[in-house]
């Protein structure tokens, strides 16, 4: 039997899967195959997920493990800030190490135990990087600029302006009021971009945020290869530096914002060297769900045997979700 996990941050949920506990890893194709299916809302496990992150091992210095990110339709992701969290406590207690590095596609990145953000609600905070904004990276093309940063495009939505930030996966972002929030907008938007279209050829998460306070923010995201989710992590992150650059009235480098979003609320810290940008996500790492699977079904992508058990976690997750919504009325 094989174990995995039922996790979420900011009630981003997904699956891991560590290859190391296996007998034979499962290949790619696998892995592709096995995250499309779980996932699904009604035909995967536990009305399914935003994703599967599978864990491997690491030679590079100073690192714990490695993660992949799958989203629901199959396509890989070059980070994931709420997965990275629940990954790090997972590798976190597998070690019994508390500050490390993970590594991811692009970098390894720094991660570490936090003190709990409510009672029995394990918290991880993880580094965001590398940051860019030119259009190669992103990347976005036919918007007559090399970089997008606080400008009006009338082609996605007249009166709005947008920022483009790779953390290295690729968010649009615009500050929006209470109405544009709650419209449809950012639905259309968040399809447009994540079908085959030529401003965004490889799809890209869309972001609109709220500025309720000094350093404090509520963000909602329509994510590529997911749809609507209760929260990005990496998008959260990116939008607390499109707050630094482009609200400086409003929000602080090097101060902990408050990002609130529908699945809860991280803390964000954006850092300025020189231009070059890192964000600490500090949140939660919610362990929901053991799930036993024999080895042999995994490889055959055959869900029907799994043995599934609650931890316990989640009641104090909640009760940290009520205290949130009592704080902001
Ligand atoms: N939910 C994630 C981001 C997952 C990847 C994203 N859908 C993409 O394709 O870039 C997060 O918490 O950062």
């Amino acid at each position: 039997m094989v174990e995995l996990l039922k996790v979420h941050g900011s009630q981003n949920k997904f699956f891991i899967l560590d290859q190391t506990a296996l007998q034979n890893k499962l290949p790619q194709p696998e892995l592709v195959a096995l995250a499309k299916h779980i996932t699904e809302p009604e035909q995967g496990l536990l009305d399914g997920a935003d994703g599967l992150l599978v864990i491997d091992e690491s030679d590079h210095d100073g690192v714990l493990g490695s993660m992949q990110v799958i989203n629901t339709d199959g396509s890989i992701a070059s980070m994931c800030g709420n997965g990275l969290r629940t990954v790090s406590r997972y590798l976190s207690d597998k070690f019994n190490q508390d500050a490390f590095k993970v590594e991811t596609m692009d970098s390894d990145l720094a991660v570490h135990r936090e003190a709990d953000l409510a009672n029995d609600v394990p918290t991880f905070s993880v580094e965001i990087s590398p940051v860019t904004f030119a259009k190669e990276t992103l990347p976005f093309d036919h918007l007559g600029t090399d970089n997008l940063i606080n400008k009006a495009v009338p082609e996605f939505a007249p009166g709005l302006k947008f920022t483009a930030i790779a953390v290295p996966n690729p968010h649009l972002i615009s500050f929006v009021d209470e109405e544009t929030m709650h419209s449809k907008l950012l639905g259309q938007l968040g399809k447009m971009l994540n079908e085959p279209n030529e401003y965004f050829p490889d799809g890209v998460n869309v972001s609109f945020a709220q500025i309720l306070d000094r350093n404090t923010l509520f963000v909602r995201t329509y994510e590529r290869g997911v749809g609507f989710t209760n929260a990005c992590g990496t998008g959260m992150s990116a939008t607390s530096l499109a707050f630094c650059l482009n609200h400086p009235e409003m929000a602080d480098f090097n101060q902990t914002i408050s990002v609130y979003n529908p699945g809860g609320m991280v803390k964000t810290r954006v850092h300025d060297n020189d231009s070059n940008f890192t964000i600490d996500l500090i949140g939660n790492a919610t362990f929901t769900h053991k799930v036993e699977i024999p080895e042999e079904d995994l490889h055959a992508n055959v869900l029907d045997h799994a043995q599934i058990s609650e931890t316990g976690e989640q009641p104090a997750y909640l009760r940290f979700v009520e205290g949130l919504k009592r704080q902001r009325v």
